[in-house]
């Protein structure tokens, strides 16, 4: 066991993870809600781990996608499950990073000793997105719905103009820059000099990766089938650098059009959910902990006045982390690099082995190097698997905790880019 995992009070233990597969948008959860895939994966959970009845302590977790039926998800999906009702449930939100900062959220109410056991997770579909009516339109209905009379409530239909009726539709924007989150991404693969050649390489790699655990049993954990699906549909075992050679790119202009769909994580609906507790929750109940969830961190940029690229939090996140924990970035088995596109993985890769970015922006003597690129994504990560904003980090967890059971004794590091510069990282450790 590593030091700072020994020298927490209490430990937060993760017991396993599930998720049902992940499924390209509009395809095969098409009409599936938020709320039925995260119910079906508390129900994989209780099922896998015999909590079917069970109050847990609390369930934390969230969409990035929301309709407003869905004020209370996480509730709502812990009551359609087999969990206890008396089973407390809270929704959280930041972006991409949700899932990871659900389970951070269930492991420190455990290591506080608030909470003896917690599930941590997040849900999200990009097919059954809430599409809400106009601004205009909707204040209007607001005044309708408020006038006291019949005269009150004609003038305000009167009101309505044409040009009043029309459809918000949410996009991958960023509401401050009206940029695309893939274009904000190839501004920063431009900086970074990221070649289109390494980013289908590394996409490749996750595709490979991910198709040789399918083959070996790694993904016995599943949900499935879940909606016909057995495994992640995104996934193309015959991935290769010739074929994505071929894709026209969709993200950026001119030098900075490298990135295509190939080597950007497609639009994706799923769910995915943690089981985290403390060691007496865990031998009471006769489950042992696969790995412990040791701290997490969080970070922002200023991506709105160009100062950073949008997706670059997690440079800074991790320095920071490794600084708590007298940690170098090479102490680590794993890395659990998410890859909302591949370009961000090695735009952060490629900060961190800069002496100028590491002095100038992190304002460290030396860079914190390069990492051994055998130890990343070694399960594949989302460019194979897809990536349901929310449900990511839980993906991302459950895998790492499995690797670090596997492997007997290691350490591991999480790294999550969200949306609005935001950026979540964390250390596992067995
Ligand atoms: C949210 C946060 O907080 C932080 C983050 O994670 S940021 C990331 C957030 N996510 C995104 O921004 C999503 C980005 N992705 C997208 O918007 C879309 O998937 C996209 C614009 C990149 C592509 O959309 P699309 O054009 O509908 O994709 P799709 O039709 O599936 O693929 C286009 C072509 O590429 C091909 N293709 C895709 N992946 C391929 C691969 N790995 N190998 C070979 N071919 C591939 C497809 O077969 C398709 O070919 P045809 O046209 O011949 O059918």
């Amino acid at each position: 066991m590593a030091d700072s995992a020994r020298s927490s009070v209490r430990r937060a233990a993760v017991i396993g993870g599930n998720r049902i597969p992940f499924a390209r948008s509009n395809g095969a959860y098409a009409t599936a809600s938020n709320q039925e895939m995260l119910t079906a994966t508390l129900d994989g959970l209780a099922a896998r781990f015999g909590l079917e009845g069970e109050r847990i302590g609390e369930v934390a977790g969230g969409a990035v996608l929301k309709h407003s039926r869905d004020f209370n998800l996480v509730r709502e999906s812990v009551l359609g499950s087999k969990l206890a009702p008396e089973t407390a449930a809270v929704d959280l939100q930041q972006a991409c990073g949700t899932g990871l900062q659900a389970i951070n959220y269930v492991a420190n109410k455990i290591k506080l000793g608030q909470l003896e056991s917690g599930i941590g997770g997040g849900v999200d579909t990009t097919s059954d997105a809430p599409i809400a009516i106009s601004e205009k339109l909707r204040k209007k209905l607001i005044q309708l719905n408020n006038a006291r009379s019949t005269k009150d409530r004609l003038a305000v239909l009167a009101s309505i103009r044409p040009g009043d009726i029309g459809l918000a539709i949410p996009s991958n924007g960023e509401p401050r820059t009206r940029l695309s989150m893939g274009d904000h991404q190839a501004l920063t693969a431009l900086e970074w000099q990221i070649t289109r050649e390494a980013q289908d390489e590394l996409a490749v790699t996750s595709h490979h990766n991910l198709a040789r655990s399918y083959d070996e049993g790694w993904q016995d954990d599943l949900v499935t089938p879940f909606r016909g699906l057995e495994r992640d549909n995104n996934l193309r075992a015959d991935s290769s650098l010739e074929k994505l050679a071929k894709l026209k790119p969709v993200f950026g202009k001119g030098e900075a059009a490298t990135m295509t769909a190939g080597n950007s994580t497609p639009l994706t609906d799923g769910a995915s959910a943690v089981l985290l507790a403390s060691d007496e929750w865990a031998d009471e109940h006769g489950l042992t902990p696969l790995a412990y969830f040791v701290d997490s961190e969080v970070a922002a940029v200023d991506f709105v006045n160009g100062h950073e690229g949008l997706l670059m939090a997690p440079a800074y996140a991790v320095p920071r982390l490794l600084a708590r924990h007298g940690l170098t970035l090479q102490d680590f088995d794993y890395y659990e690099i998410h890859e909302a596109f591949a370009s961000q993985v090695l735009s952060t890769l490629a900060a961190w082995e800069s002496p100028v970015f590491c002095k100038e922006r992190l304002g460290l003597d030396a860079p914190l190097g390069s990492i051994d690129r055998s130890k990343l994504n070694v399960k594949g990560s989302s460019l194979a698997a897809g990536h349901p904003f929310a449900a990511t980090g839980g993906r991302i967890v459950a895998n790492t905790a499995k690797l670090l059971a596997a492997k007997g004794s290691g350490r591991a590091l999480i790294s999550v880019c969200a949306a609005g510069g935001q950026g979540v990282v964390a250390i596992m450790e067995r």
